[in-house]
């Protein structure tokens, strides 16, 4: 694991869009084509709107969410609707998104659909985490009732309940976050910082964040 340490969080995000396009441009030289994940939360807001002006070939790259609460995309809970008002706008608007919901009841009746969406995708080329204080990561909570899944299975996406989370949740699993090419982790303020800490000497299933931090790199900025 590499960590970056940044003056602020404003100078952060700049470098970090600016690292993700060229990490894009490099996929898309080799492949013709790039996948990104990226995370929704209240921290990515800033690097999409860097990002979402940054000009590349979008319409070869596919982007999806590191995870998704299930939530209709008129929620303000909504990782979609985040990505929609932040990052599909501008120059990234010419990018094809593959989703992580769709109208349904629950998670379980839409994953075999979205799992297939996503199969000719991966491996990842670029992806995008973000990181709670209580160490999850995507959607991977610590005491998640499928959490052995998602850090041990083979299957791509997971549905699942944690106690820190109000809806039911559908995330990328460890295995697919592992494979990817390109790996960054994006945290801002003192005590996600700890928490990254306390996580190198934790295991996953303790501290999920933990399982994908080989290979990758964190940026930090304390505010
Ligand atoms: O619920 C989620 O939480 C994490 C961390 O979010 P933040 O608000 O603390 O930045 C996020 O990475 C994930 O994508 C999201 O669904």
């Amino acid at each position: 694991m590499e960590f970056v340490e940044y003056a602020d969080s404003e100078m952060m995000m700049i470098d970090l869009a600016d690292r993700l396009a060229s990490e894009l441009r490099a996929a898309i030289a080799a492949d013709g084509r790039a996948s990104l994940a990226v995370p929704g939360g209240t921290t990515p807001g800033p690097v999409f709107d860097t990002l979402s002006a940054i000009s590349l070939d979008w319409d070869k790259v596919h982007v999806m969410l590191t995870d998704e609460r299930w939530v209709p995309e008129s929620s303000e809970r909504s990782n979609t609707g985040l990505l929609k008002r932040r990052l599909f706008t501008g120059e990234a608007a010419r990018a094809h998104y593959l989703p992580l919901y769709a109208e349904a009841e629950c998670p379980e009746e839409k994953l075999d659909e979205l799992q297939a969406q996503l199969a000719p995708h991966l491996p990842l080329s670029v992806v995008l985490l973000g990181m709670g204080a209580d160490m999850h990561t995507a959607s991977i909570f610590p005491g998640a009732d499928r959490l052995d899944a998602a850090l041990n299975g083979d299957e791509t996406l997971v549905a699942m309940r944690a106690p820190g989370a109000p809806e039911p949740r559908i995330t990328l699993s460890a295995k697919v976050l592992q494979d990817s090419m390109r790996r960054h982790i994006v945290i801002i303020g003192a005590e996600k910082r700890a928490a990254l800490e306390k996580a190198q000497s934790l295991s996953p299933e303790e501290a999920p964040v933990a399982a994908v931090l080989k290979g990758a790199t964190v940026h930090w900025a304390e505010s």
